[in-house]
C-alpha cells in the first residue's frame, strides 16, 4: 500500500467546488509530486463494472452521473456497511497513489474522516469548501431529494474538526490568496 507524506483531505457540498480547489492545489504543488484522489473512483470503477456503464463517463464533469447518484449512494452504502474501510484501502491502488502528496476530493462521511485519520495518522490536513446555496444554483446545482438529504450529502455538516475552512463563492484570487495562506502556514510552499 503506497503511503503519502501528506494528505489533503476536501469536503463539501455538492457544486461547492471540491473538484476546481483540488486542482488549484494541484497546481500549486506540483502535478508531479501531488496526485488528486477520489474514493469515489473505486466505487465508480466497480459500479460501472457491475452494470455495464463507461467508467469515463461516470468520472467526468458531466451531468452523466447524476442519472445513476441516488443508485450508487445506495450501493456504496451497501460496501460500506460490509467493510467501512473498503473504499478508504482502495484509493492507495489509483492512479498517482505513489505520489507524496495526495489530494482526496471527495470526502463525505465521518466515517471517511475517522478511517483515513486512523490509516495515515499525523499527515492529514482537512479542508472543507463552503459556497452559498445561490452560487451552487449558478454551477448547476438542484436539490434532489434521496441524494441532498442523504448521509453522503449531509454527513460532515456537524463535523467540527477541520483543520480550515474555504469561502467559495467566486472570487478566485481570494481563495487563491487563502490557499495559498495555510498552504505556507502547513510548510507545503514557500
Ligand atoms: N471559484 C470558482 N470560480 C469559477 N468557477 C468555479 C469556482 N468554483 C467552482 N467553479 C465551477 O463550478 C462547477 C462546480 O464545481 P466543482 O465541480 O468543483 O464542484 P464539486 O463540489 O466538485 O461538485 P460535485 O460534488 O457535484 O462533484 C465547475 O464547473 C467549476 O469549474
Amino acid at each position: 500500500m503506497s503511503t503519502p507524506k501528506t494528505i489533503i483531505i476536501l469536503s463539501g457540498k455538492r457544486k461547492s467546488g471540491k473538484d476546481f480547489v483540488a486542482s488549484l492545489l494541484q497546481e500549486k504543488l506540483d502535478p508531479n509530486r501531488c496526485a488528486i484522489l477520489r474514493l469515489s473512483y473505486p466505487l465508480k470503477s466497480q459500479y460501472s463494472k457491475d452494470h455495464g456503464l463507461d467508467l469515463e463517463k461516470l468520472l467526468d464533469a458531466s451531468d452523466f452521473k447524476e442519472l445513476y447518484r441516488a443508485d450508487m449512494i445506495r450501493w456504496g452504502e451497501e460496501k460500506r456497511n460490509q467493510d467501512p474501510m473498503y473504499f478508504i484501502r482502495a484509493i492507495s491502488s489509483e492512479p498517482g497513489a505513489e505520489k507524496p502528496i495526495w489530494v482526496v476530493s471527495d470526502a463525505r462521511r465521518r466515517s471517511d474522516m475517522d478511517c483515513l485519520h486512523q490509516l495515515f495518522p499525523n499527515i492529514i490536513l482537512s479542508l472543507r469548501i463552503h459556497a452559498e446555496e445561490i452560487v451552487r444554483r449558478e454551477r448547476g446545482w438542484q436539490f434532489v431529494h434521496g441524494v441532498d438529504d442523504a448521509e453522503s450529502e449531509c454527513g460532515l455538516d456537524g463535523y467540527n474538526s477541520f483543520d480550515h475552512h474555504l469561502e467559495n463563492d467566486g472570487d478566485v484570487n481570494k481563495l487563491n490568496d487563502v490557499i495559498d495562506n495555510i498552504l505556507r502556514s502547513h510548510h507545503l510552499l514557500s
